[in-house]
């Protein structure tokens, strides 16, 4: 039995407006009520996520900001392994090749992101990764669909996965993962089952194990349908 479920938030529980699945919510619930550990794992703040977790009603495990923050509980040590200063000095590169060109970027929720720096998806992420190529900035750049992000090397919800396995006793094997992005790759790989839902891009698909078939909520309803049989057999 996979004894914990960790999910993407935008774009996996959410629609491509990125207004929340509430039959997403209802299986989120379901899980939490039969004792399986549900873990939200996002490019998005601690803040924001924390306001999900108690609305939702996890127990507040969170990956956030792409793996570079994660924590066990509401009350457990916010762990940051992201750094966020070389995603700083990039974004300073990008802000000024982009200004050349009359492009302003727009950054999202600075204030409250300890480890990585996202911005809006107003530019192509291609520019964005070849600026990156040419001057060797050491970052690496996520396109999530819902914004772009810059993340240090090294860091990314798999690696906050394994961490976060570690504090609660388990081994990722026992873990299923669910993701829509590029940002997901890593850890539908480290889980011992990596879903993609339908509205995932290729690479992001390739990495998964299975493939729903429905997009955004209905397809995380989809999964965890066919990963938790029992519990949702009405
Ligand atoms: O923060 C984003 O850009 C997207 O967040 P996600 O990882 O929950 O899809
Ligand atoms: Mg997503």
């Amino acid at each position: 039995m996979l004894k914990a479920l960790v999910t993407d938030v935008d774009g996996t529980i959410t629609d491509r407006r990125r207004r929340i699945s509430t039959a997403a919510i209802e299986a989120v619930r379901t899980l939490v009520d039969a004792g399986i550990e549900v873990v939200l794992a996002s490019g998005n703040t601690v803040c924001f996520m924390d306001g999900l977790c108690k609305m939702v009603g996890t127990d507040g495990t969170i990956i956030g900001e792409n793996g570079g923050v994660y924590r066990r509980g509401f009350s457990g040590t916010l762990h940051i392994p992201g750094d966020k200063k070389p995603c700083l000095e990039a974004f300073e590169v990008l802000k000024d090749y982009f200004a050349g060109k009359g492009i302003e970027l727009e950054l999202y929720s600075a204030q409250y992101r300890f480890a990585d720096v996202a911005f809006a998806r107003n530019i192509n992420p291609d520019e964005v990764r070849m600026v990156i190529h040419d001057r060797h900035l050491p970052v690496r750049l996520l396109d999530t669909g819902f914004a772009i992000h810059l993340q240090a090397l090294g860091i990314n919800k798999g690696t906050a996965l394994r961490e976060i396995a570690g504090e609660m006793g388990l081994h990722p094997a026992e873990m299923m993962a669910i993701g829509d992005s590029e940002n997901d790759i890593e850890m539908l790989e480290v889980a011992g089952i990596g879903v993609a839902v339908r509205n995932a891009p290729t690479a992001t698909r390739r990495a998964a194990d299975w493939v729903t078939g429905s997009a955004y909520g209905d397809g995380f309803l989809e999964a965890v349908k066919k990963y938790y049989p029992d519990l949702f057999s009405r």
